[in-house]
């Protein structure tokens, strides 16, 4: 039987449904809307897209969504003094740098330098302690990475919130971005965790001992179908544009859909799986990032 298709677009309409009701009673509140800003640096043409996106899903949520794009020829400091400006800002809640940044700049001095109160990325030091420190229940507060999060939100839909316990889940790719959080969030699932590499031996067969298989690897339809162990879940992280025959391109994963569907029992698509879930779970931490910021200062704008 053919594996059932989870269906990302549809989780993430929920989920930033339920941003929407919280963001409009915090607005009520408050007399101010939750704040995120999006900063990206240099003009690459698909990430300044994606971005825009990221903006136009806020304004839905009710959340102010603000983009504020920088020449690629800023300079590291230049940007540390921009983040400066939103950290003390009561307005802005959320703060995300899209990555990469150009080469010339110092990515780890830019992601250290953000409040990480408001590190809607959850890549600051202090966040990425946090998570890794955290029991089986995560602090209410605590800022998770966005597609880490998202895929263990369509994990817990898919197998129901106790149906991870227990299950070898193999992540493949270590990333500080994907691999190295799944892992962490995985592990309070109870899950029993492997995290694969590039130098891991006989990837194939350790694939095939997965219960639960993300794929954040950066390489079009790398795991095949005969990698998959029948009934696995599989979670595809993978974005990547490849040429079709008529001069035209579109988007596959990291995983080859078409064989894997015959073995998985479940399978995120790309695109429709993983993606628009990562972008709900930046406005549901842009959320909690305003909330927790009324609890250490009061109103943020008393009326
Ligand atoms: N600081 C930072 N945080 C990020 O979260 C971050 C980043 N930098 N840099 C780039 C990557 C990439 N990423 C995606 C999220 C959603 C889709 C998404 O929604 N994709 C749609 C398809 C989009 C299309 O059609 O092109 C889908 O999968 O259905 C894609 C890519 C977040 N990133």
């Amino acid at each position: 039987m053919a594996a059932r298709i989870i269906d990302g677009k549809a989780e993430a309409a929920r989920l930033r449904a339920a941003v929407r009701d919280e963001a409009a009673a915090f607005t009520t509140r408050h007399g101010l809307a939750p704040g995120l800003r999006v900063i990206i640096v240099g003009d690459d043409p698909a990430s300044r897209a994606y971005v825009r996106t990221k903006t136009r899903m806020a304004a839905e949520a009710g959340i102010a969504g603000e983009l504020i794009e920088l020449p690629e020829t800023s300079t590291t400091v230049e940007l540390l003094s921009r983040i400066e400006r939103l950290n003390d800002d009561p307005a802005t809640h959320g703060i995300l740098v899209q990555l990469p940044l150009p080469a010339h700049m110092d990515a780890e001095a830019v992601l250290r330098a953000i409040d990480p109160g408001k590190d809607v990325d959850g890549f600051h030091p202090l966040n990425v302690g946090r998570l890794f420190s955290a029991g089986r229940s995560l602090p209410e507060d605590l800022l998770v990475p966005c597609t880490p999060w998202g895929c263990l939100h369509l994990l817990r839909t898919t197998l129901g919130s106790d149906g991870l316990a227990g299950c070898h889940a193999v992540v493949i790719g270590r990333s500080n971005i994907v691999g190295k959080p799944m892992a962490a969030l995985l592990l309070g699932a109870d899950c029993t965790v492997t995290v694969a590499h590039s130098r891991t031996r006989d990837l194939p067969e350790l694939c095939r001992r997965a219960d639960i298989l993300v794929a954040a690897i950066g390489r079009a339809e790398m795991v095949r179908g005969d990698w998959i162990k029948p009934g696995a879940v599989v979670i595809d992280v993978g974005i990547n544009r490849v040429a079709t025959g008529d001069g035209g391109s579109r988007l596959v994963g990291d995983v080859a859909f078409a064989e894997a569907i015959r073995v998985a029992d479940a399978i995120t698509p790309v695109p429709g799986g993983v993606g628009p879930v990562t972008v709900a779970c930046l406005l549901r931490n842009t959320l909690i990032a305003a909330q927790a910021s009324t609890r250490r200062t009061g109103s943020p704008a008393p009326r």
